[in-house]
């Protein structure tokens, strides 16, 4: 027999014996939102462990919220992350994982979203009359409300949040605020995650008082800088959360640092990228790939200023 009419007899004993149902088959070949499927977060954890370097604040925090929200039946308010740090220090990264480990196609999936703010809305100055015209938070919100109509459990990344006009933050808040329902449709299981560099520099200033106090980088503690991060992202005009009342009405759920990458996580980052092209690690091109990046503060030299955002193209040159 070949395998195909094997599979498809298979298939079809299945569903006459009730052992698939019809839905279950269907979902085998096609893609189905499953909103109430639980996360399994020893998987989610494992991820984030074994592909995330030098962030253990982020997985934590991550672990946690995800796994509280999707154990919880009865949501009050969609979940909202807000991941701010420096420069490919693995914001969209850790955005893939979390959105694979929900839908299993990920960034593919169709009940995932990314916004990119200046792909999207490149124009500021053009921002009044896209307001005037009425046309960007109608159409920005009919896209959420039909993406939310078709799948309870979507998820959508709002990438480059400090570039957003606070205006069109305006027009995602009322989704992601407690109504049980606007025009007939629940908000409350979505998740949305925005990223952002605000507040990198706050975050880098505590991570780099540790070091200077000769402090391990693992103990520092979501309490060192949650505070400093909600004030430090409120205060700072560019933000895009600024004034937006995201932060009063105590609409996002989680602040979530990222730490800026030393030296040793961008040797990490370059023999896993290694190990995804097929290639055997070659310490020596690790290390020249590592010290072809720029560290700062000048003097002590301890941080990449692009994390590990460059090491897939320089490692083209070896
Ligand atoms: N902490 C990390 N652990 C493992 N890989 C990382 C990490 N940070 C970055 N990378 C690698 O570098 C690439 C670029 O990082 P990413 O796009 O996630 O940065 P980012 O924080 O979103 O940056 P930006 O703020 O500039 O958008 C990732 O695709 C990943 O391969």
């Amino acid at each position: 027999f070949e395998p195909i009419t094997v599979g498809i007899a298979i298939g079809a004993a299945s569903v006459l014996t009730g052992y698939l149902s019809y839905k279950d088959l269907y979902c085998r070949f096609a893609e189905c939102c499953r909103s109430e499927r639980p996360l399994n977060a020893s998987a989610l954890k494992q991820d984030l462990e074994e592909k995330l370097f030098g962030q253990h604040l982020a997985t934590e925090v991550i672990v946690k919220a995800l796994t509280g929200f999707k154990n919880n039946k009865n949501p009050k308010k969609p979940l909202t992350l807000s991941l701010h740090g420096w420069a490919g220090t693995g914001k969209n990264f850790v955005s893939q994982i979390v959105a694979e480990n929900l839908h299993p196609k990920g960034l593919k999936s169709n009940f995932v979203h990314l916004f990119v703010s200046t792909l999207h809305f490149p124009h500021e100055q053009h921002i009044k009359l896209y307001q005037a015209r009425n046309c960007y938070p109608d159409q920005l919100q009919r896209w959420i409300r039909g993406n939310v109509s078709a799948c309870a459990g979507s998820v959508f990344i709002f990438d480059e949040m400090d570039k957003l006009h606070p205006g069109v933050i305006d027009a995602i808040k009322p989704f992601l605020d407690y109504y049980e329902q606007i025009d007939g449709v629940s908000y409350r299981k979505a998740i949305f995650i925005f990223l952002s560099n605000a507040g990198g520099d706050l975050i880098t200033k505590t991570a780099l008082d540790f070091w200077r106090a000769g402090r391990k980088r693992e103990d520092i503690q979501l309490k060192d800088l949650e505070a400093v991060l909600s004030v430090g992202v409120f205060n700072n005009k560019h933000s895009g959360l600024w004034h937006s009342g995201l932060i009063d009405r105590n609409l996002i759920d989680y602040f979530i640092p990222f730490l800026p990458l030393e030296y040793r996580h961008v040797k990490m980052c370059v023999r896993a990228e290694m190990k995804a092209r097929g290639s055997a690690v070659d310490e020596d091109v690790v290390t020249r790939v590592a010290e072809e990046m720029t560290f700062f503060p000048k003097d002590e030299k301890i941080y990449s200023d692009k994390g590990c955002k460059t090491v897939q193209s320089r490692l083209d040159f070896y």
